[in-house]
């Protein structure tokens, strides 16, 4: 299985090509549709999602609400593009026109001036407009179609926040995955700890209020995961290193850890492995899941354990010096609207990237051909690494 998203911030719409899914699974514009509606809501976005109802158009691939085995086409259309039509329009304008919501002054931490530099444009419009993190919706919305996938081979799914601007929560200590997810629905900020929420919530809000922005650390957890998917055999099989890739992937993602991550520096390696046992019911299983659900880049069967950090959203009410690139003269930054903290939403991409990616693994190991194939033989699978 594989993807494609595309789509400007401000243009038309937003597409997604999946190429590569089994045909029959049950698939409808709700399964997405839900997942679009968490990505938009969490405490501290700004005016856009207002504006946004992100709604999918399915226009390719799926059949009576069942995927075909050709490539799935998924549309989202930005209710937003009606006040930008003459700046994103494909067709030549006038100089004059041209200069409407030009952009020369590049906000520091966002994509703005390398952008600009790179592809040599005199409006970072163009780079902002692919850059920002609208994109997003597009992997919540594969993500959305991988957890189908997923939930029918009775794998979860969960996210959760574990930080926010300095504020800690706890991690959940034998919570279920679906206990998990259903907490986390719970909260706006997608924290388990209403207490711990509030405070999230005031540090946010104060952020606001001073013109200032605040990032966040959040968790993904994946229950059920069958044993051996990923590779040791060649470096870019592991599935663990897919998973980083897709977690730094997300905008303003700046480091991935799994299990106790980079905890494990301090630790000594008596604590840190996890112990084998074995059950008739369970097969191989382990007495802890310190090194979150991976050894030698393949899933162990313990559920998989990752957590990203956010940093604080660059574009600030208070702007940060910046340069002019037509004067080269110092300038406050640019102010475009903006969110105050997108942990929350984050952490529902987060879910989708990582969803993909198990999916798209068990893709390669399995027949992908027909969705009641592959559940067959995960079925054996399982069955076979149980009684080892
Ligand atoms: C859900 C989500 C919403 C975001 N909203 C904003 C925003 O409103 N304003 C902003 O400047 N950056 C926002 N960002 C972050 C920028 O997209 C990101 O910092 C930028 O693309 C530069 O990429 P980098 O931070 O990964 O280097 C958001 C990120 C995510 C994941
Ligand atoms: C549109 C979304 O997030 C956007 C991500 C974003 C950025 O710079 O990354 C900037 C803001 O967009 P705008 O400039 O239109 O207000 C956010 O609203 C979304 O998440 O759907």
């Amino acid at each position: 299985m594989r993807f494609f998203t595309a789509g400007e911030s401000h243009g038309p719409e937003l597409t997604a090509i999946i190429e590569g899914l089994p045909a029959g699974l049950p698939l409808t514009a709700e399964d997405i549709n839900q997942e679009l509606e968490r990505r938009q809501k969490g405490y501290g976005r700004g005016g856009r999602m207002l504006i946004e109802k992100d709604q999918v158009r399915i226009t390719s691939g799926v059949r009576h609400g069942e995927t075909l085995g050709s490539p799935v086409t998924l549309v989202v259309e930005n209710k937003d593009w009606k006040n930008w039509q003459s700046v994103m329009s494909p067709e030549p304008v006038s100089e004059k026109e041209k200069l409407k919501r030009r952009v020369s002054k590049p906000r520091p931490g966002h994509a703005d001036l390398v952008g600009g530099i790179k592809y040599g444009f005199d409006d970072l419009r163009n780079v902002l407009e692919r850059s920002s993190a609208r994109e997003t919706t597009m992997r919540v919305a594969i993500g959305a179609v991988a957890k189908k996938l997923l939930q029918e081979l009775d794998i979860d799914v969960a996210g959760h926040v574990i930080e926010i601007g300095g504020i800690r929560g706890t991690l959940p200590s034998k919570l279920t995955v679906k206990e998990i997810h259903e907490k986390a629905e719970k909260s706006e900020v997608r924290c388990l700890d209403p207490k711990v929420e509030e405070e999230m919530k005031r540090v946010i809000d104060e952020a606001k209020l001073n013109g200032n922005t605040v990032g966040g650390i959040v968790e993904v957890i994946v229950g059920g995961v069958p044993v051996g998917l990923g590779s040791y055999t060649q470096w870019d099989n592991k599935l663990d290193g897919k998973i980083a890739q897709a977690v730094a992937s997300i905008n303003a993602f700046k480091g991935v850890e799994f299990g106790v991550g980079f905890e494990a520096a301090r630790l000594p390696g008596s604590v840190v492995m996890d112990e084998i046992i074995w059950s008739e019911e369970l097969g191989y299983t382990r007495t802890q899941n310190n090194l979150g659900g991976f050894e030698g880049g393949m899933t162990n069967g313990m559920p998989i354990v990752v957590r990203g950090v956010m940093k604080p959203i660059p574009t600030l009410y208070k702007p940060l010096m910046s340069v002019d690139i037509d004067t080269k003269k110092e300038y406050k930054a640019s102010i475009e609207r903006s969110d105050s903290c997108a942990v929350p939403a984050a952490c529902v991409v987060a879910e989708g990237v990582v969803a993909t990616e198990v999916a798209k693994e068990l893709l390669n190991k399995f027949d992908g051909d027909s969705f009641e194939r592959l559940k067959a033989d995960v079925a054996d699978y399982r069955n076979y690494a149980r009684m080892f």
